[in-house]
């Protein structure tokens, strides 16, 4: 405990009146930051450092100026700071200081980021949870519970899908400490601790019913769920202590019923490399690749619409009507997207408006963009296949009318090119306030007296070298040359003498000068009046400008859709509902655009609901299967998708388990990972949804793995029964559809099988290995990881015998290894424990008796030939050693280069 006195004591007070991070409090012209906080605030923004003295110590502190705070608190609250402010303000005796406003990284309203920026609450209670999440910047408001089975992986779907910036964690979950584990490693959110009584359910029920109406948690189906309204009402309750002024944005209370939306879960989410890929960039991303936006928010909505595609085949054919309408309506969206672009963020206005921080150049940005309203609106009517679709629709909704009247107001009050402060004056239109008006003219006329006041004094004294000026000591004054001093008439008083001039006031100029100060001082309060009711009138619209906000990046998005459908050639797809998913000639959405893709066939149905794809490495197998999912996906968006044709029965959910590359850097184990996800898709997973398995079970021993696998297909296809699709190494796995009546074998094909002459598809050449990326029916014949190492450059002889070791491994089981020049035993394959195993190793594991265990002959291990280098003999060795069925073909080919040096270096 300090007992500093003074200022630095000020501010210790208050920062024990708050629990944020950090504290700006105002002294005069600039916000200090003293102590630690001066010391962390230095640190992180590069700020210089000086030294307060207070009652005999020395305290760090750095300042930055009023004006220039906001910049400096975003920049602390992105790196996960909570910044409590507090203002001067003026009393009797002088003035005081009090927190007006806690900062923190889901409160912050002056973001310069477009992406949206959620607040979210968690409420726990005997595994069920209640989420909402606000995004203080726009006013969206969403809530929902997770009570399901899984409801965990719920949980961090809704995470993962609405990628909080922070999070309040329910009084209950926060001893869960296993919970809040993952919470952490899951979000990238910061965790703040929010007082225990704001979640009470009593509180938080009022809140809600305060904030929302009475009626909205029974029209948005929440009513009788505590810990959804308690989640909720913590949220609100947050954001209304952080004293960011925003509660008056947030006008709608959504809920998503499991029903509405496609279930994908984060894995799903990140596999698929919806809004990032799996190394985290933007870049090469599906939303990168299909974003054709020209607004924040409309960017902002095509992301809200890949990672949360709709069930309905209603509203899929609403937004499709409008996506096809506008590709042939070429002319028509090119003009709303030329309508569109640089107009302004609305939705963010709305908050803005209501945090008090919106400047007059907001308030003209947001005239100028309701007007585009009625532009759009005039370009869909007056083209005929626009009128009829979707788009029409969406902008009937919002409140026309009141989009009007508000633009037309704020354009008549405020003028073209307003400044960025409120200060400065200047920002009120003549002839908006008659009050203002008058002052202004009296004002000006006050100036123009003064103006031509030289001229006046100059002639009627006959003095050549006077000039009125004003500075801020002498105010006005009338300078004369000291030529012409003693010319000056009496009634000019003296102020100052100066070198070579002389300064003198009159009493009509002092009078003037009262007026002038006086009509500035009211215009200025009048102008900041005029603005501030303005202002609040655009946040009492809130909800106008969001609906037209929320047209306008529909219209957007419909448009960017349209766009990348026209220029890539997809293709409307039918929508049914039933289980069939027919692509003819289709695509993967993202690859197609840097590579000369290979279109193929998919045909999956009631008959055939379980395809197996085998192909050797590097076929095309997982990019087929994503294809699958992505078109499935892009259909429920309301999008085209890139296919000749497709007809797709629509999917309640989309499950993939695939590499797990970003598991693997964690350090985490990759088996125990793929195990997890398999068992989630095994839970959730039902007769609707859609399943991409993607070498499942290869994270473990040969054989387990190929139990693994086979257990899960057989409960996929007879229990859960979804659209599946399975890329698998191991063979055995193709025999599946014998016994099983869905399923149903594929393969890439490679070279040198008789080419289906229906796809037409050119092949593409890699040295001696052929990969056409075409499927076809039936499992696949070739092996594998030998033909990445052919394709590799390995050198000949070993190819060759790595094809010999695979043939005898398939046929038998088992395979001996050759050494030297004879042909000896040397090593054993055992596919019990997927090793080799030399047959003079003391291992007894490996028994001869063994039934999996073939070996040639008994002889002891051969001498190694004498013409052969060591270094190749270790190569061959290690060639040997290599587990192709359980090495990544990565890998194999990073151990292949090695080799390669370590030949040419012999
Ligand atoms: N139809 C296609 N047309 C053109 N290129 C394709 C096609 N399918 C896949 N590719 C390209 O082939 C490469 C390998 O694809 P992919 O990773 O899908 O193969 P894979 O069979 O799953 O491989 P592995 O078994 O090694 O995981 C990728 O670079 C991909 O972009």
């Amino acid at each position: 405990m300090t007992t500093a006195g003074g200022i630095v004591g000020e501010f210790f007070d208050l920062k024990r009146e708050t629990d944020a991070d950090l504290l700006a409090m105002q002294c005069g012209d600039f916000y200090e930051f003293f102590d630690d906080d001066a010391e962390t605030v230095a640190n992180e923004l590069d700020l210089k450092v000086s030294q307060k003295s207070s009652h005999g110590s020395s305290y760090a502190m750095a300042g930055v100026p009023v004006d220039d705070l906001t910049p400096y608190l975003t920049a602390l609250v992105e790196r996960g700071y909570r910044v409590a402010v507090a203002d001067q303000y003026e009393t009797e005796n002088g003035h005081a200081r009090e927190i007006t406003r806690v900062v923190t990284p889901g409160t912050l309203i002056e973001t310069g980021d477009a992406d949206a920026q959620y607040l979210g609450a968690v409420v726990y209670d005997d595994d069920e949870f209640g989420v909402a999440f606000a995004d203080v910047t726009t006013g969206q408001f969403h809530v929902t519970e997770c009570v399901d089975e899984s409801a965990t992986d719920e949980l961090l779907t809704e995470l993962y899908r609405f990628d909080p910036v922070e999070l309040l964690p329910g009084p209950t979950l926060r001893n869960k400490d296993e919970l809040l584990g993952t919470l952490r490693e899951r979000t990238s959110a910061t965790l703040t601790l929010h007082a225990t009584d704001a979640f009470a359910p009593g509180r938080a029920r009022h809140q809600v019913r305060e904030q929302f109406g009475d009626e909205t948690l029974e029209s948005v189906g929440v009513a009788e769920s505590d810990l959804a309204v308690q989640a909720a009402g913590a949220v609100l309750s947050y954001v209304d202590e952080s004293g960011a002024g925003v509660l008056a944005s947030m006008t709608r209370l959504q809920s998503h019923g499991s029903t509405d939306h496609v279930e994908l879960d984060a894995t799903t989410q990140r596999n698929l490399e919806l809004t990032e890929t799996m190394q985290g960039d933007r870049s090469g991303s599906l939303l990168d690749t299909i974003d054709h936006t020209v607004t924040s928010a409309g960017r902002r909505l095509l992301a809200e619409w890949l990672r949360r595609p709709r069930q309905s085949r209603g509203e899929l054919l609403h937004r499709q009507s409008a996506v096809a309408a506008l590709t042939e309506a070429v002319m028509a969206r090119e003009r709303i997207q030329e309508e569109l672009d640089g107009s302004y963020d609305l939705e963010r206005l709305a908050s803005r408006a209501a945090s008090g921080s919106a400047n007059a150049r907001d308030l003209r940005a947001a005239a100028e963009t309701l007007s585009v309203l009625p532009a759009l609106v005039h370009i869909v009517e007056e083209t005929d296949r626009l009128a009829e679709s979707e788009l029409a629709t969406a902008l009937d909704r919002p409140d026309q009318p009141a989009a009007d009247t508000l633009a037309t107001k704020l354009d008549e009050a405020i003028v073209d090119d307003p400044p960025g402060t409120i200060s400065q004056g200047g920002l009120i239109r003549t002839g908006y306030d008659d009050e203002l008006d008058e002052i202004v003219e009296q004002h000006e006329e006050a100036l123009t007296w003064i103006e031509t006041l030289a001229d006046r004094e100059k002639q009627k004294h006959n003095i050549t070298h006077l000039s009125v000026d004003r500075n801020k000591t002498d105010g006005y004054y009338i300078q004369v040359g000291n030529s012409e001093a003693d010319q000056v008439p009496d009634a000019y008083e003296q102020i100052k003498s100066l070198k070579n001039s002389e300064r003198f006031t009159i009493p009509e100029l002092e009078e003037h000068e009262r007026d002038i100060l006086r009509l500035e001082e009211q215009r200025h309060d009048l102008e900041r009046d005029i603005f501030e009711d303005l202002r609040a009138q655009v946040a009492r619209a809130a909800e106008t400008l969001q609906a037209v906000g929320r047209a306008l990046a529909k219209i957007d998005v419909f448009v960017s859709l349209a766009t990348h459908a026209v220029r890539n050639d997809w293709t409307r797809p039918e929508l049914h509902d039933d289980n069939r998913l027919d692509i003819e000639s289709g695509r993967h959405p993202v690859v197609e655009q840097t590579t000369e893709f290979v279109p193929n066939d998919l045909r999956l149905d009631d008959d055939r609901r379980f395809l197996v794809v085998t192909g050797p490495n590097m076929s095309g197998k997982s990019t087929y299967m994503r294809q699958a999912a992505l078109i499935t996906l892009l259909a429920q968006v309301g999008s085209f998708v890139p296919a000749r044709q497709a007809a797709i029965g629509l999917v309640d959910g989309i499950y993939t388990r695939v590499g797990a590359l970003d598991e693997l850097a964690q350090g985490r184990s990759t088996f125990m990972v793929e195990m997890q996800e398999l068992s989630n898709i095994l839970h959730s997973a039902t007769e609707d949804s859609l399943v991409i398995l993607d070498e499942v079970g290869r994270g473990t021993a040969t054989y387990d793995g190929i139990s693994i696998a086979w257990a899960a297909t057989e409960y996929l296809h007879n229990m859960v029964r979804a659209k599946t699709l399975f890329a698998t190494h191991y063979h055995e796995l193709t025999s599946l559809s014998e016994h099983l009546g869905h399923v149903e074998n594929v393969h890439v094909a490679v070279d040198g099988e008789p080419r289906s002459s229906s796809t037409g598809a050119p092949h593409e050449s890699d040295g001696d290995v052929t990969f056409l990326r075409t499927v076809r029916d039936g499992p696949t014949d070739r092996s594998y990881g030998v033909h990445v190492a052919d394709l590799a450059g390995v050198p000949e002889p070993v190819v060759d015998r790595s094809r010999e070791v695979l043939e005898r491994l398939r046929e038998e089981k088992a395979i001996e290894a050759k050494g030297g020049d004879t042909d000896s035993v040397q090593t054993v394959f055992d596919l019990g424990s997927g090793q080799f195993k030399t047959e003079s190793s003391t291992d007894q594991s490996v028994s001869k008796e063994s039934d999996d265990i073939i070996s040639d002959n008994n002889e002891e291990t051969a001498p190694r030939a004498e013409t052969r280098s060591n270094v190749e003999q270790d190569v061959l060795d290690a060639v040997l050693d290599l587990d192709v069925t359980q090495t990544p073909p990565v890998e194999v080919i990073q151990q292949v280069q090695q080799w390669q040096n370590e030949l040419e270096q012999s």
